[in-house]
């Protein structure tokens, strides 16, 4: 893995391999959407043979597969994935989704192969999604906290992704614009809710990468690229910030 491919990427798919495609549509179209990366992860439902079953169908295009594993039994060892990235959830109120799992990881499985291995600070944002029942993460965090959350992913653990997860829901623009601030040099992830040009334009003036998860499964292709034009213009417009 080229180091940090994450810092050129604007936009990222994430397929859930517990839910079908847009009737007619295949994975070339998904990996035809203009998508700087493909994640393949999701909270339910997760087996290593739907997560197989998603890679084989992606790995012989071009855009890039990292695995997102919600738990250890899932990370599949492929040739075809560019890298993992590991969750770690700083707001649960449980440690096991902290460090805990990651340690059983390691314990039973070695982890994998390090290099190709970076962990995302997520900051759980939606109290509604599977992801923050799972992991019983306090989303009832203000504006000052997910900044003071995102440095210290940054500054005192070395977090490279920081991600502001709002799953199922479009998130609160005033929080995302004070965790971009917050950081220097982290890779600000915002994933949640974004539907159209528009969403993916407001969030991607804050944050450096706009994740577009259930639009796939919804609406299908188009709408996803529509969501690639809609950061990349907000970058474009911005530029050059970092
Ligand atoms: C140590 C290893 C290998 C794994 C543990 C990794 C951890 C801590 C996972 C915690 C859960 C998590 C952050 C999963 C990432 C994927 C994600 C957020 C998917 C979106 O979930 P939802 O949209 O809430 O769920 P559904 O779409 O399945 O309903
Ligand atoms: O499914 P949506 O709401 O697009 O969220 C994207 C991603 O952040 C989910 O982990
Ligand atoms: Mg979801």
């Amino acid at each position: 893995m080229s180091t940090r491919p994450w810092t050129d990427w604007d936009h990222i798919l994430k397929i859930d391999p517990d839910k079908p495609l847009v009737e007619g549509e295949t994975f070339e179209d998904v990996c035809e959407t203009g998508t700087d990366a493909i994640e393949i992860g999701g909270t339910l439902g997760m087996t290593e043979d739907k997560m197989q079953r998603v890679v084989d169908a992606c790995a012989e295009y071009d855009v890039p597969l990292f695995q997102e594993p919600s738990n250890p039994s899932v990370v599949i060892d492929s040739p075809a994935l560019e890298g993992y990235l590991i969750p770690t959830v700083f707001n649960s109120s449980d440690p096991f989704w902290i460090v805990g799992a990651h340690k059983e990881w390691v314990r039973i499985e070695n982890g994998l192969d390090w290099d190709r291995t970076t962990t995302e600070a997520y900051i759980v944002l939606n109290p509604e999604a599977s992801v923050a029942e799972y992991t019983d993460a306090d989303c009832d965090q203000s504006a000052d906290d997910v900044a003071s959350y995102a440095r210290v992913a940054e500054k005192m653990f070395g977090q490279e992704i920081i991600y502001l997860e709002y799953s199922g829901t479009f998130g609160d623009p005033e929080i995302v614009s004070a965790a971009s601030e917050s950081l220097d040099e982290a890779t600000l992830f915002y994933g949640g809710g974004v539907h159209d040009y528009d969403d993916a334009y407001e969030m991607g003036q804050y944050a450096d990468v706009v994740v577009v998860g259930d639009l796939l499964h919804e609406k299908g292709c188009e709408a996803v690229s529509e969501t690639v034009d809609g950061v990349k213009d907000a970058h474009t417009a911005s530029a050059p910030t970092k």
